[in-house]
C-alpha cells in the first residue's frame, strides 16, 4: 500500500471543504466485531447496550452499517478479547490472523467495530497496511453521507472535528515524536501537532459561526410556521428503519406535499393533510443508532428539537430485522437522552414498518398482537394507547390506517360542527380560522354559507356560545 498523508492515518481531512472524508463507494473492507469479555457486566446494565446483543447480531449490525455507506464488506470477524491490549486491542495472533484475511482479500479498509485509541488505530493500520476506522469514526462517516440539510452537514463536520481534535490531544506525545517539530504549517518551532490543532480550532470556529447562521434562519422560520400552527408529527427510528422512505410515501399522495413552503428550507419537513382535511407538519430526523456517541447526540439536538416539541412522535420499527427489540431499545435509550420517554404514551405511535418482507405467518401473528392492542374507539383509554400499525412504506400498505392513527391521536377528542355563516360575520369567520379547525366551505346557499369546522375542547365553549352550530355524530 502507498504512503499516505499522515494526516489522513488521524482521519484528518484539513483544507478540504468537507472535514467529513466520505470512505469510497465500494472500498474493499473488513469488519471486526471484538467481543470484550471484561466489559460485560451481564445484561441488566442498559448503558451497556452492545454487551445484551448476541455476537451474531452485533456483527450483522456491524455490517449493516458499514454497508449502509456502499462499502463492499469482503469479510468479517467476530473477535472475544478477554486481554484487551493497549497497543493493538487485540492480541498479536489475532493482528496477524487478520493481516493475512486482509492480504488475501485485497482489503485497504477495516472497521473496527469498538472504540479505539489513536495510539490502537495507528498501530492497527501500521500492522494491517490497511485504513482502519472505529465505530464512533464509521457512525460520523454514516452521518456525514447521510446529512440532507446545511445544518446537518454542519452539525457532523463539527462533531467530526471535536472527535478529531480529541484525538490529537491524546496522542500528542506519540505523534510528536513520530512527526518531530518541522514546524513546515506554521510560526517557528511549531509542531506538526499545533499546527493541526490550530487549524482544527480555526476550522471549528467558523463551522460554529455558520451553524448559528443556519439556526438563526430556522428559528425565523420557525417562528413563522408557529404562527399557522400546525401540529408537527416526528419520524424517529433506529438508521434503515424506513423512516425516508415513509415520510416520501406519506407525503407523495398528497399535492400539499409539491408545497415547497418548507421543503426550500428544509427538505426534512413537508406539510400533509390527513383525512378529514386537518394539516401537519411532517417531519424527518437523522436516524439513531445503538451507541450512538453522545457528542454526536449534543450535536444533533438542535434539530432534534422538533421531536422533543413534536405532538406526534412516530417510532418507525423494522419490524422484519432480527434485531427489532434491541433496535427500538437504541431508540428509547437516545430519546431518553433528549429527555422524551418511549413509554410516553400521550404521543407515541409505533409503526411496524416492512410487514411484505416477513413470511405469511409471523405476518399474521403480528397483524393479531398488533390488533389485540387496539383500544375500543372512543373508549376511556383511546387517549391513552395507540395500537402499533403495521405498515409497508414500500408498497404503501396500512399508510390509511397510519394517518387515521395519527388523526385519532392528534384531535380524536376535538367535536365537529356543522354550521351555515352569514357572509357578512366577517368577525365571525375571523374567529373560526383563528380557533377552530375549518374542514369543509361550501357555496351560500339560504342561511349563510356551510361550514364543517372542528373545535378544541378549550374553545368548545365560547363556540357553542357566540355559533348556532350542530354537533355531528357520525
Ligand atoms: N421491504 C421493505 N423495504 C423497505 C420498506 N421501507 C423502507 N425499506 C427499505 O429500507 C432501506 C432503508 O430505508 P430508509 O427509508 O432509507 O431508512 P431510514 O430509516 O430513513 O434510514 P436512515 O436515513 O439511516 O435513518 C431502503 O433500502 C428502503 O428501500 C418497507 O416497507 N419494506
Amino acid at each position: 500500500m502507498n504512503e499516505r498523508d499522515p494526516n489522513e492515518q488521524i482521519g484528518i481531512t484539513l483544507g478540504k471543504p468537507r472535514a467529513v472524508s466520505r470512505l469510497a463507494e465500494k472500498t474493499r473492507t473488513l469488519v471486526v466485531v471484538p467481543d470484550v469479555v471484561m466489559r460485560r457486566r451481564g445484561p441488566a446494565d442498559p448503558s451497556d447496550l452492545l454487551a445484551v446483543r448476541s455476537m451474531e447480531a452485533r456483527v450483522a449490525e456491524a455490517v449493516g452499517l458499514a454497508r449502509a455507506i456502499d462499502l463492499e464488506i469482503v469479510g468479517q470477524h467476530p473477535v472475544r478479547i478477554t486481554n484487551p491490549r493497549p497497543a493493538t486491542l487485540l492480541g498479536e495472533g489475532k493482528v496477524e490472523e487478520i493481516r493475512l484475511a486482509i492480504e488475501e482479500g485485497e482489503v485497504t479498509l477495516v472497521v473496527v467495530d469498538h472504540a479505539l485509541t489513536p495510539i490502537q488505530q495507528r498501530n492497527l493500520e501500521k500492522a494491517w497496511n490497511a485504513k482502519v476506522v472505529d465505530r464512533t469514526g464509521l457512525i460520523l462517516e454514516i452521518f456525514g453521507a447521510r446529512a440532507r440539510t446545511r445544518e446537518g452537514s454542519l452539525q457532523v463536520e463539527l462533531a467530526h472535528l471535536n472527535y478529531q481534535k480529541s484525538r490529537l490531544v491524546r496522542s500528542w506525545t506519540h505523534l510528536e515524536r513520530q512527526r518531530g517539530g518541522f514546524g513546515f504549517l506554521g510560526g517557528p518551532g511549531e509542531t506538526q501537532i499545533e499546527a493541526d490543532r490550530r487549524l482544527l480550532q480555526e476550522r471549528i470556529a467558523k463551522i460554529e459561526g455558520d451553524l448559528d447562521k443556519v439556526r438563526q434562519t430556522r428559528d425565523l422560520h420557525r417562528r413563522n410556521r408557529k404562527k399557522v400552527p400546525h401540529p408537527v408529527v416526528a419520524l424517529v427510528g433506529y438508521t434503515n428503519a424506513g423512516k425516508s422512505t415513509l415520510f416520501n410515501r406519506l407525503t407523495e399522495a398528497d399535492v400539499l406535499a409539491k408545497d415547497l413552503l418548507f421543503a426550500t428550507l428544509d427538505p426534512t419537513l413537508r406539510r400533509i393533510k390527513l383525512p378529514h382535511g386537518a394539516e401537519i407538519i411532517l417531519s424527518d430526523t437523522v436516524g439513531f443508532i445503538s451507541n450512538l456517541p453522545t457528542h454526536l447526540v449534543a450535536a444533533f439536538r438542535a434539530t432534534l428539537e422538533e421531536v422533543i416539541e413534536a405532538d406526534v412522535i412516530l417510532h418507525v420499527r423494522d419490524i422484519s430485522h432480527e434485531d427489532t427489540e434491541a433496535q427500538s431499545e437504541d431508540v428509547a435509550e437516545v430519546l431518553r437522552l433528549l429527555e422524551v420517554e418511549i413509554g410516553e404514551t400521550g404521543r407515541m405511535i409505533e409503526v411496524w414498518n416492512k410487514i411484505d418482507v416477513i413470511d405469511p405467518d409471523r405476518r399474521e401473528r403480528l397483524l393479531e398482537a398488533a390488533s389485540a392492542a387496539t383500544p375500543p374507539a372512543g373508549g376511556a383509554d383511546a387517549s391513552k394507547v395507540t395500537a402499533p400499525i403495521p405498515v409497508s412504506a414500500l408498497t404503501g400498505e396500512g399508510m390509511d390506517a397510519l394517518l387515521a392513527a395519527i388523526e385519532e391521536r392528534l384531535v380524536g377528542d376535538h367535536p365537529v360542527y356543522d354550521l351555515k355563516l352569514d357572509p357578512s360575520d366577517g368577525e365571525g369567520f375571523a374567529w373560526l380560522h383563528r380557533n377552530a379547525e375549518v374542514l369543509d366551505r361550501g357555496e351560500a346557499v339560504e342561511g349563510g354559507i356551510p361550514m364543517r369546522v372542528r373545535v378544541s375542547l378549550r374553545h368548545q365553549p365560547q363556540f357553542i356560545a357566540r355559533f348556532k352550530a350542530t354537533e355531528r355524530t357520525a
